[in-house]
């Protein structure tokens, strides 16, 4: 069976995305590619990347209405992606539109609420405090509208589940003990994230930025 352990490899240098996925391939399950990648080396920075034959996720948090969103990934079709995500917020009509528009193999997830929000900066948008209620509300919006699961911290992935049991649950803000945590808010250590129900674990700077990304992912993989 693959890790279930994905790599976020944010940089705008197609180089050295392939020099770190090449360096931890034998730890990770797949590649995620994000906004900083994908904005800097488009479809050719993925047709390049895919030639390493890991699964890949690309990360493009896609929100803005319902043709708009099942244009662009009419578009993104050629690249066959194992999961894309999309903004939940984006609504029901959405969302559905966009499952319609990805390739048959492609997981299309809802991104809930961001890992870099807590409490208060859900209030200062104005939501509710509790990042549960609106994960699971959110969580039951993409199960109606036939995506394949929910992107969610690991904080709220239990109750994610509960409302979803065969949905595809994806974890990022996922840290070791010691490490870093930068802009993340909500973050749970990668066997927390695990034991709450989480499908896969995105996990990015522990690993592009350690001295050793290998260790750095054969470490974490040995928690899991
Ligand atoms: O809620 C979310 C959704 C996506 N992400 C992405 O995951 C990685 C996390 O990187 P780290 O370096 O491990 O913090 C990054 O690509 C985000 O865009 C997220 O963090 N939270």
């Amino acid at each position: 069976m693959r890790s279930r352990l994905f790599v976020a490899l944010d940089t705008p240098d197609l180089d050295r995305a392939r020099s770190i996925a090449e360096r931890v391939k034998a730890h990770v399950g797949g590649i995620k590619l994000g906004l900083e990648f994908f904005t800097a080396n488009g479809a050719h920075g993925v047709h390049e990347m895919a030639k390493l034959d890991l699964p890949i996720f690309l990360d493009l948090k896609l929100h803005d209405i319902p043709n708009t969103v099942a244009k662009a990934i009419q578009a993104l079709r050629p690249l066959e992606p194992a999961i894309l995500t999309v903004h939940a917020a984006g609504g029901r009509a959405m969302m559905e539109d966009a499952k319609a528009a990805a390739p048959a193999g492609t997981k299309v997830v809802g991104v809930t609420m961001l890992t870099s929000l807590d409490s208060q900066d859900m209030q200062s948008i104005g939501l509710g405090p509790d990042p549960h209620e609106q994960v699971v509300r959110l969580t039951q919006l993409a199960r109606e509208a036939g995506l394949d699961g929910v992107v969610c911290s690991g904080n709220e992935v239990k109750a994610a589940h509960k409302a979803w049991p065969q949905g595809f649950f994806v974890v990022p803000g996922v840290r070791p003990a010691d490490a870093h945590v930068g802009d993340q808010k909500r973050v749970v250590t990668p066997r927390q994230a695990l034991d709450a129900g989480a499908s896969i674990l995105v996990v990015g700077r522990p690993i592009t930025q350690a001295k050793d990304p290998d260790q750095a992912a054969r470490a974490i993989e040995a928690t899991l």
